[in-house]
């Protein structure tokens, strides 16, 4: 039986639940459903799995709810070494061990012992196809632990692979007046150049773009020197992310120092990564995979720190054999909403591994920077594929939105708020009063004056969508007084009291939304944002920016899955930056409150930043991290470095 196609159809088409599955009455799942520890498809799946063993399977059914719960919270696998120490929030850990005790397991080791003599898991080292893999003491869905699999063995693949040659003549001519005191973009672009597989991270305006308009330049001249046109692809996880991409391309290629031949090139189009693989939305599987791979020789994907796991093994399958892969993001903000932290794993060592010393040399023949204190013998393969852009550009050493999301991103609470308190032009910290129930919302919606005047002026789409583009409420939670939801609720109606808006429960110009579900007929996907406005015929219209920069009006009644996009949650707003930007914080703690969700809102700001919310959530986001667990850092990082 293939069990992860089965773990597919289980869906969330949820049914009764039969909670004797355990043999022991200790282990009762309705326990765990009741602790939330387990979610009502976890209690399936393991329904499912006891159906077909019949030995006295506790521990393993244990350990496979504890799999599927996990997986649900975007881990790609459960490592038992740890749960055995630190079980699952609102579980005690004497508690947790007796239950395990019961079914014979006193230690990690019995327990792996358990699962590696059980029908249901395959050991990594001799895999068939069952429902689950143990690697070490690491756990997996048996699908999860391929899709990783995939990745690795595709990286360790190009970490073989001989190092192209790179013109220096031509990366002098690409940045002739670079003086850093090592001008990492310069490293970066003769890096990537050299490899089959590399990553590009930095901060907010660290120069990615730039970086690699640069590169591809690079590689396009190159090409062009032996006779050949490169294919090159630029995509991006989201249709906003991609519009951005294709608007920072093109302004990036025209400061380059190189002819209008070569210029013409380097494409400008991005497109969402579920375009280029060939969505038949709904299904699991792209047109393009092995076996029909991608038609391109470079492909360039922006915002990697939103891909997950599958996504990244199904674009890594559909690649031709030659091609180059180049990924940019930003390894410090917040991880994919579905399982895997991708960019985070492949970036894990960045900030203190940097090259084999051999490595650094060339490039440094290559760059002529002074890159032997980067040397480090201990450096493992996939730390020469990476740099890090360490300058911002955008943010100068005075600019508050800077070093407060440098603060933020050091975990540094004091130094947070104390940029929060200082008087910086561009931060502002609204601190809500004692047992404050309720959104300041009048305050709140000030900053969409200027739409609501250009709404009232009828004007010309393009320029609605950039006004509209300036300014953003972020919320950190869904639910609650300080949810998306209900703040969205707040706002329309708060502007339907000041006669902006007639009847906010029927479509109305001005109105703003954000689809929740990609729409394969209208070639639309999850995170689009359309603006409602009367088209020539005075016939209202929903407008949406195609990656090429022009916009498709549609019916309203032709949008079947959407909200209100006055306020967005973070997660959503990633990929998309705004001038302004309020982040507004709940009163109470909430487990997504961390420091990649701050850090996130906070780089959302180009401008200007307001976060709302008490000193002491802001202090204990400061001290939360996420941590999701992949053998992805293992396997990659395990080599010990000085
Ligand atoms: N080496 C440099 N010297 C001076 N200015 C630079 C340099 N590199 C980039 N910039 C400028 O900094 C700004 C941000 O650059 P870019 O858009 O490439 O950064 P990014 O990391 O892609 O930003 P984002 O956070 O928007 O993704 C641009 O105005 C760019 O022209």
């Amino acid at each position: 039986m293939d069990f992860s196609k089965q773990l597919d159809l289980l869906g969330d088409a949820l049914s009764t639940v039969d909670n004797s599955v355990l043999k022991n009455d200790e282990m009762n799942l309705s326990v765990w459903q009741d602790k939330g520890v387990f979610r009502a498809i976890d209690c399936q799946w393991i329904e499912q799995l006891a159906k077909h063993v019949d030995e006295d399977a506790d521990s393993v059914l244990m350990a496979g709810a504890l799999c599927s719960a996990y997986l649900g919270a975007g881990h790609i696998c459960i490592d038992l070494a740890t749960i055995w120490q630190t079980p699952p929030e609102g579980v005690e850990l004497e508690a947790f061990r007796n239950l395990l005790s019961s079914s014979g397991v006193t230690s990690v080791n019995q327990w792996c012992d358990a699962l590696a003599k059980s029908a249901l898991v395959t050991l990594a080292e001799s895999l068939t196809e069952q429902p689950m893999v143990l690697s070490g003491t690491r756990l997996y869905l048996y699908r999860y632990y391929q899709y990783e699999q995939q990745v690795l063995n595709y990286l360790k693949g190009q970490f073989d692979v001989a190092p192209f040659d790179v013109d220096a003549n031509l990366i002098a001519q690409l940045f002739p007046d670079s003086n850093d005191d090592v001008d990492w973009q310069k490293v970066a672009v003769a890096n990537s150049a050299s490899l089959p597989f590399s990553v590009i991270s930095g901060g907010p305006g660290t120069g990615k773009t730039t970086t690699v308009t640069k590169l591809l330049a690079l590689l396009v001249a190159q090409a062009a020197q032996q006779g050949q046109v490169l294919r090159i692809e630029l995509a991006a996880p989201t249709g906003k992310a991609a519009a951005r991409l294709t608007e920072s391309i093109s302004k990036a290629k025209a400061d380059l120092p190189l002819s209008d031949e070569i210029k013409s090139v380097i494409p400008e189009q991005a497109s969402t990564l579920h375009r280029l693989l060939g969505s038949d939305f709904g299904r699991s599987r792209f047109k393009h995979n092995k076996e029909n791979p991608l038609h391109l020789d470079v492909l360039l994907v922006d915002e990697v720190s939103m891909v997950d796991l599958p996504m990244m093994a199904k674009l890594i399958d559909a690649l031709p054999p030659h091609a180059r892969l180049i990924l940019l993001g930003d390894k410090d903000q917040l991880a994919s909403v579905e399982a895997g932290s991708v960019l985070g794993d492949l970036s894990f060592g960045i900030e203190d591994v940097y090259f084999q010393p051999k490595w650094a040399e060339r490039l440094a023949r290559i760059t002529g920077e002074n890159l032997t204190p980067f040397g480090n013998e201990f450096a493992p393969p996939i730390s020469q594929a990476l740099t890090l852009l360490r300058t911002s550009y955008r943010f100068d050493a005075d600019s508050g939105i800077g070093q407060l999301a440098t603060a933020m991103n050091a975990g540094d609470a004091k130094g947070v708020l104390r940029y929060l308190e200082s008087d910086k032009e561009d931060v502002h910290w609204q601190i809500p009063e004692e047992g404050q129930t309720k959104a300041d919302i009048a305050t709140l919606a000030k900053g969409y004056d200027e739409y609501w005047d250009a709404v009232s002026l009828g004007g010309d789409i393009t320029e609605l969508y950039r006004v509209f583009s300036r300014y953003q409420i972020l919320t950190a939670v869904r639910q609650g007084e300080f949810g998306v939801e209900k703040i969205n609720a707040q706002l329309e109606q708060y502007f339907y009291q000041r006669g902006r808006v007639k009847d906010p429960h029927v479509w109305y110009p001005g109105k703003a939304v954000i689809l929740t579900r990609n729409d394969a007929a209208l070639g639309l996907f999850n995170g689009d944002i359309g603006l409602c406005m009367l088209d020539e015929f005075q016939r209202l219209r929903v407008w949406f920016i195609q990656s090429d920069g022009t916009f498709t009006g549609l019916l309203p009644s032709r949008l079947s899955e959407f909200e209100a996009v006055f306020a967005m949650t973070v997660h959503k707003s990633q990929g998309s930056e705004f001038e302004r930007v309020a982040l507004l914080l709940p009163m109470t703690p909430s487990p997504v409150l961390t420091r990649e969700l701050l850090y996130t809102g906070i780089t959302r700001a180009k401008k200007d930043f307001t976060l709302w919310g008490p000193s002491s959530l802001i202090r204990i986001a400061a001290s939360i991290q996420i941590l999701r667990y992949s053998g992805l850092v293992d396997e990659l990082w395990s080599v010990p470095h000085a």
